[in-house]
Formats: structure tokens, sequence, C-alpha cells
């Protein structure tokens, strides 16, 4: 799905967060937005699925624009994983990645083998964590299963806010290559 931002702005308190931002991302490609602390970066992601409301100009989704768009639909439609937080802490592993899949209303057979393929494409083996809860794991294996909860809905759009900045280098390479292989899959 292609993105489309035209002369974009964001204001709180009548300051810029985000100034006349013009920006094509097309189809099936990663888009690395790069600046300085404070410069704008998560602003125009929440701008994307509407956490955040714009104050001027376009944005739009393979050509529709986002306010012809439900803004549940739209969010049910863009995974969104961030750092740390995210995960439910009261919700197993299973649980927390099946959220969405069913509030979509997909069967329990559906749901189980969805969770069991995005445990598989984010290396964590099934059985060994399925059940636990986030204090249970390591910070890399939480990113996981933030990176497995994003992709339940088969979205068309995932948003990643420095989803690894918090993870030790290895770990953080690993996981960008686990990426990289998703984003090919
Ligand atoms: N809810 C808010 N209310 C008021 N100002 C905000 C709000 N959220 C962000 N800002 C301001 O908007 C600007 C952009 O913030 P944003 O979080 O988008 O930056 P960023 O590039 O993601 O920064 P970082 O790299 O430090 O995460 C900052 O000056 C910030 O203080």
């Amino acid at each position: 799905m292609s993105i489309e931002l035209k002369n974009v702005s964001k204001k709180y308190n009548d300051k810029f967060a985000v100034k006349d931002l013009n920006l094509k991302i097309e189809d099936g490609k990663i888009t690395v937005l790069i600046g300085l602390s404070g410069c704008g970066k998560t602003t125009t992601l929440k701008l994307l699925n509407r956490l955040v409301e714009r104050s001027e100009g376009e944005i739009f989704f393979d050509g529709v624009s986002i306010d012809d768009i439900d803004k549940i639909q739209l969010r049910r439609g863009i995974g969104y994983v961030i750092q740390e937080i995210g995960l439910f802490p009261h919700y197993n592993v299973f649980d927390n990645i099946v959220v969405v899949p069913k509030l979509l209303g997909w069967n329990k057979r559906k749901i189980k083998e969805k969770v069991k393929e995005l445990l598989e494409l984010v290396n964590l083996d099934y059985d060994s964590v399925v059940n636990k809860y986030p204090l249970e794991l390591s910070g890399g294996q939480r990113q996981r299963v933030g990176v497995a909860r994003a992709l339940a809905a088969d979205p068309k759009i995932l948003l990643m806010d420095e989803p690894f900045g918090a993870i030790d280098p290895i770990n953080r390479e690993i996981l960008q290559d686990v990426l990289l292989d998703i984003q090919n899959k």
C-alpha cells in the first residue's frame, strides 16, 4: 500500500511538531525516518494511524484520503510497534498477539495457526513462550512478541518507532535481520 503526505503539519499549542512534510512511500518499501530528538518522527507515525490528528495538509493511502477511511478500520490495517511498552502485562503471549484477530472474529483454529506462524517468523518457540507473561520474557523476546502482535491481522502497513532501541546490539542486529526476512516473505 502506498502512503503519501502532502504539506502535512502538526502543531501543539501553536508550536510545530511537524512542519510542511511532503513524503511519498511506495508499496512494498521500507522507509526510515532519521532525525534529531524532537524533530517529529513519532508525531509523523502517529499522524498515519490517527493517534494524532494533523493540523494541515493531506494524507493518502493508495490515493484515498485518510479522512475517507474509518478510523478503526485504518488502525486495524496498520501494525504499530513501539519501544518497551505496548504489550498488555496481564495477558500472556498468546492473548497479547490475538487481540485484533479476535476483534475481527477469526475462528479459534485460524487464530492458533496464525500465532504459531508468527512466533516462528520472529524466531520464538511456541511451546516455550506462548503461556508466559511479558514480565517473564527477556527484552528481546518481548520486542519479538510486539512485532508478532503488530503483524497478527496481516496489516498492509507496519509502523515501527525505535522498536529495538532498548535492546543490546547483538539482539538488535538479529531482530533487524528477522524484519528484513519478514519483509521478503
Ligand atoms: N502531546 C504533545 N503535546 C505537546 N507537544 C508535544 C506532544 N508530543 C510531542 N510534542 C512535541 O513535538 C515535538 C516532536 O516530538 P516527537 O515525539 O514527534 O519527536 P521525535 O522526533 O520522535 O523525538 P525522539 O527522537 O526524541 O523520540 C517535540 O518538540 C515534542 O516536545
